[in-house]
């Protein structure tokens, strides 16, 4: 009986120059753009999604702002088991047809990822389907872990001085969280950092306990979960985490600057994390003592994602009116 590979591949870990003249310190990017499904998604809910296959599942419902539900219909594609997918009406045509052309079916309700969230929930009330959450589930977290296994096996005993990554749901915090707790790195601080209007984790941090945001009104919809998840809010308390919010403007403009600097095409939600070191804030932690000086190498996790396109682009620019 051979145990199923994963579905997610070994991603480059790759230095940027641009990035690392701008930062003030080497950054080494994790190229999860170039994952299956096109984004970090699919180590988790792959994982999530063999594991229920191997209990019997024979048929799952995701909700999604479009990145996991590729990752989940990618996954039961190639386990030959039909998968529905409920995302908001914010989900771009093209992730759409995407998600069809894997052979899933696809709900469009709601108006943001919450709404068909709570739709998903109502289609696994009848017994057969099982939902799958895309940030809120231990084997979600225990997929994207391996996320960090990986960076343990590319870093050796040199200890990276942050990872930056963006937070939706906290699905993929939790899930760093819990692999740098298992190659010892819980030392080492995690940049997360969100757009305004998707801010969900730093609401909570501000609170003192996760709360709901009243909407989601940032361009990043992948970032779109009005409630950061508990298990997220719990390594905050665990883990030194430096929660960033940076304007849509920002985002926007590092996914342009990363396409021009690294030729690569990311989506807002990825730019949120990328801004942490063009908007100057990896170089102002520095000056004010958040961040060791000299820094260690950091890892900027590309989470990359398929919610960007030439066209959505200069739709965002004119949205936003950015020259
Ligand atoms: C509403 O959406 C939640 C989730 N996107 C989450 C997401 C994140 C944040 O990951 P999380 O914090 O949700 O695990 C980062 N980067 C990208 C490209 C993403 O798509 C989804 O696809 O359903």
């Amino acid at each position: 009986f051979t145990e199923q590979a994963p579905f997610h591949i070994v991603t480059p870990l790759k230095e940027s120059h641009a990035l690392s003249k701008l930062a003030g310190t080497t950054v080494l990017m994790k190229l999860e753009n170039v994952q299956p499904a096109g984004s970090f998604k699919i180590r988790g809910i792959g994982h999530y999604c063999q594991k229920l296959a191997k209990k019997g599942c024979t048929r799952f419902v995701c909700s999604s702002g479009g990145n996991a539900g590729l990752a989940a219909a990618y996954a039961c594609r190639r386990l030959a088991l039909p998968a529905t997918i409920v995302v908001p009406q914010t989900t771009g045509a093209d992730i759409v047809q995407k998600l069809q052309d894997l052979g899933a079916d696809v709900v469009v309700t709601g108006k943001v990822w919450d709404d068909a969230d709570a739709h998903a929930h109502q289609l696994t009330e009848t017994p057969g389907s099982v939902y799958i959450s895309p940030f809120n589930h231990p084997l979600v977290w225990e997929g994207h872990a391996s996320l960090v296994c990986e960076l343990k096996a590319s870093l050796g005993s040199q200890k990276p001085g942050a990872l930056v990554v963006s937070v939706g749901g906290g699905g993929l915090l939790a899930g760093l969280a819990e692999g740098m707790k298992k190659v010892g790195w819980s030392d080492i601080p995690i940049i997360a950092m969100e757009t305004k209007g998707a801010h969900c984790l730093n609401a909570a941090l501000e609170a003192g306990k996760p709360i709901s945001l009243p909407d989601i009104t940032s361009v990043a919809k992948c970032l779109g979960a009005k409630t950061v998840c508990d298990r997220a809010y719990e390594c905050t308390r665990e883990h030194k985490v430096i929660s960033i919010t940076v304007d849509d403007r920002e985002a926007i403009r590092a996914v342009e600057m990363f396409l021009d600097d690294e030729l690569m095409f990311v989506e807002p939600a990825c730019g949120a994390a990328l801004a942490a070191v063009y908007s100057g804030h990896i170089q102002r932690l520095q000056q004010e003592g958040s961040l060791k000086t000299p820094l260690d190498p950091i890892v900027m996790v590309v989470c990359g994602g398929s919610g960007i396109s030439i066209s959505q682009l200069q739709h965002f620019k004119s949205q936003l009116n950015i020259n």
